[in-house]
């Protein structure tokens, strides 16, 4: 019996099969449910954005995804296959790689010491460091992400925040990741180096690999992400891909949404639930409250209406 599958491709060369697939995962720590139906999926040559503050379950989402928790609920899904990962060696073995915020870089050591950190190249029967091959790997590799480093001797503490993180992502796609998950890597830098960081997000999504990446900067996701999932107290609140979403409705959401509407109705004093008298509008007594888009279509089909009338 064949069991052949015909993948997809889209116009890219790219699988359309998600190459993580999260479907209703949750995470609970005792009495405390981290994650609750997380679902989710991670394609080739595309930046999944998971924005969420602090206690949303960002960190226990990458955990999971990196083999440290196994979840409690759901299933994870890798290539199409339901998977847990038992250690973080065994999720890497599968193509995931995690650049966390520290980056786990030697400040101290060398640029390439630091690329090949517990993966060194040997030679000869001694075995000894193939220093000229990892240096020559190196600079290629950087090279690759658009990185020109002058001295790949020097420390790594020498160099920018955004080239630090340049050479964990190199790094990780050099020793195979095909899934790399970027936790916070723009939170601890300025604006110049955010924008440093986020075009080698841009660099490893067009170098084709399924790129997570966790902020809580709705204006730095908009810019590279090609899907956007806002977690809030471990649930999913919003699940959309870029086509349907803009960046004010993506802030919006990341806000507070609705919530924000009702905290900036009670800061000016207008109880939300309370129903308006038009009369008080009209003399200036309240503010009229802000219409929606479908509600302002309304009025107006109904003024339209009364004066044709
Ligand atoms: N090991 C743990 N034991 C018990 N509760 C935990 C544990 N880890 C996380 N939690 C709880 O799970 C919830 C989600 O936490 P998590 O760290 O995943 O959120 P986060 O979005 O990463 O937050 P932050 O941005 O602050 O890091 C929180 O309520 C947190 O207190």
């Amino acid at each position: 019996m064949s069991t052949a599958t015909t993948e997809r491709h889209d116009a890219a060369g790219h699988s359309t099969t998600p190459i993580v697939e999260l479907e209703n995962v949750g995470k609970s720590y005792g009495n405390v449910h981290a994650l609750r139906g997380v679902s989710l999926n991670v394609r080739q040559g595309e930046v999944t954005c998971v924005l969420g503050d602090n206690g949303a379950g960002k960190s226990t989402l990458i955990k999971i995804m990196s083999g440290l928790h196994d979840h409690t609920d759901g299933t994870m899904k890798l290539d199409g296959v339901v998977r847990r990962f038992g250690s973080p060696r065994e999720a890497q073995a599968s193509g995931i790689a995690t650049v966390y915020q520290d980056l786990a870089l030697a400040p101290l050591m060398s640029v390439w010491r630091n690329f090949f950190l517990g993966n060194e190249l040997r030679k000869g029967p001694l075995r000894t460091l193939d220093i000229a091959r990892m240096k020559r790997i190196c600079a290629d590799e950087l090279g690759k992400m658009g990185v020109f480093v002058p001295d790949l001797d020097g420390p790594v503490a020498g160099l920018s925040g955004g080239q630090r993180q340049c050479i964990a992502i190199a790094r990780a796609i050099y020793f195979g990741a095909r899934v790399i998950i970027l936790d916070e890597p723009t939170a601890a830098l300025g604006v110049k180096q955010s924008g440093v960081a986020l075009r080698y997000i841009v660099k490893a999504r067009d170098a084709g690999l399924g790129v997570i990446f966790i902020t809580h900067n709705p204006h730095h996701a908009y810019l590279v992400g090609n899907h956007f999932v806002i977690l809030k107290l471990g649930r999913v609140v919003l699940d959309a891909h870029r086509d349907d979403l803009t960046l004010e409705q993506l802030t919006t959401e990341m806000a507070g949404g609705q919530e924000l509407g009702e905290l900036s109705h009670e800061l000016r004093g207008v109880d939300p639930g309370k129903v308006i008298d038009p009369g008080e509008v009209e003399h200036g007594q309240v503010e009229a409250p802000a219409l929606s888009p479908e509600e302002r279509k309304a009025v107006e089909r109904e003024e339209e209406e009364e004066l044709r009338a």
